[in-house]
């Protein structure tokens, strides 16, 4: 247990002392037909290797931060830069950096686990090699690692519809690891799940943060998982950034009181 606390002291110290992971500039969000902005000029840096959870009402812009990070989203102004300097300005600059994780999974229900996980790859295939999906013994080998970081190897050949909902998440973030993403963005992941998977998944995210050193970002309705697990909070309302903030303990009423009005 306190091999675990320094491990944890000392990535935090890692944290605070190197790069960041992704920057946001003064980044802005606009929607067609919505009047107000999703996202209002954020400034935000995450740390590498850091575990952040994104909190906030309904509406107050954490899908459109995440997506505007994994370049699902163009911002309307402002810029999102991986690492110290790589602007992301489209999928293909920063599809291998960047994963994503969503609350329905995203995953193909009629196919079986290990095709869905191959996926993952196809971030480094390019030309006619990425079109038709080819997969190589190697490709396979990742697939297969990954499946058993997140013990689903006994599912390889099961097709993903016949699995539970915290089963197609552990696939859906095998998918991720295969990718070999540096940044893993999580949508809610848990918010279909119940409560004991909701714990296994964020343990399993935890690990992934902890073992691999990716950075985790996730948005979250569950301040009791935030509070228990997650180093950083990050607090929006409007699509404005409220507070960025370390998590050593509870997140104060103060602060909730700033977002949830
Ligand atoms: N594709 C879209 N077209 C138009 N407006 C959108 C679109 N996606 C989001 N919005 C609007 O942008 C704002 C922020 O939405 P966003 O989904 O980022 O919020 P959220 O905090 O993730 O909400 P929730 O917790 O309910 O998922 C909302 O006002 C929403 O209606």
């Amino acid at each position: 247990m306190d091999d675990i606390k320094q491990d944890d002291q000392n990535q935090r110290h890692a944290i605070e002392h190197g790069d960041p992971a992704l920057s946001l500039k003064e980044v802005s969000v606009s929607f067609k037909g919505q009047r107000a902005p999703a996202l209002k000029a954020v400034n935000l840096e995450v740390g590498r290797g850091d575990f952040v959870a994104v909190i906030g009402p309904s509406g107050a812009g954490k899908s459109s931060l995440l997506r505007v990070i994994c370049g699902f989203l163009q911002p309307s102004f402002g810029k999102v830069l991986l690492g110290d300097c790589r602007q992301v300005s489209g999928r293909k600059d920063h599809a291998r950096a960047v994963s994503m994780v969503f609350q329905n999974f995203n995953l193909i229900g009629s196919m079986d686990v290990l095709s869905n996980v191959l996926v993952g790859r196809l971030a480094h295939k390019k030309g006619l090699v990425r079109l038709f999906a080819r997969f190589n013994h190697h490709d396979r080998e990742v697939a297969l690692c990954a499946l058993a970081k997140v013990q689903m190897l006994d599912f390889v050949y099961r097709k993903v519809d016949l699995l539970s909902g915290g089963q197609k998440q552990r696939v859906a973030i095998a998918r991720c690891l295969t990718q070999e993403a540096h940044v893993l963005l999580a949508d809610e992941p848990v918010a279909s799940l119940d409560p004991m998977n909701s714990a296994k998944v964020i343990e399993l995210l935890k690990s992934l943060n902890r073992d691999y050193g990716i950075t985790v970002i996730a948005n979250m309705h569950q301040l009791e998982l935030v509070e228990q697990h997650f180093h950083r909070v990050i607090g929006f309302r409007d699509g404005q950034l409220i507070f960025n903030l370390p998590l050593d303990s509870k997140v104060s009423t103060a602060d909730l009181q700033r977002i949830y009005r």
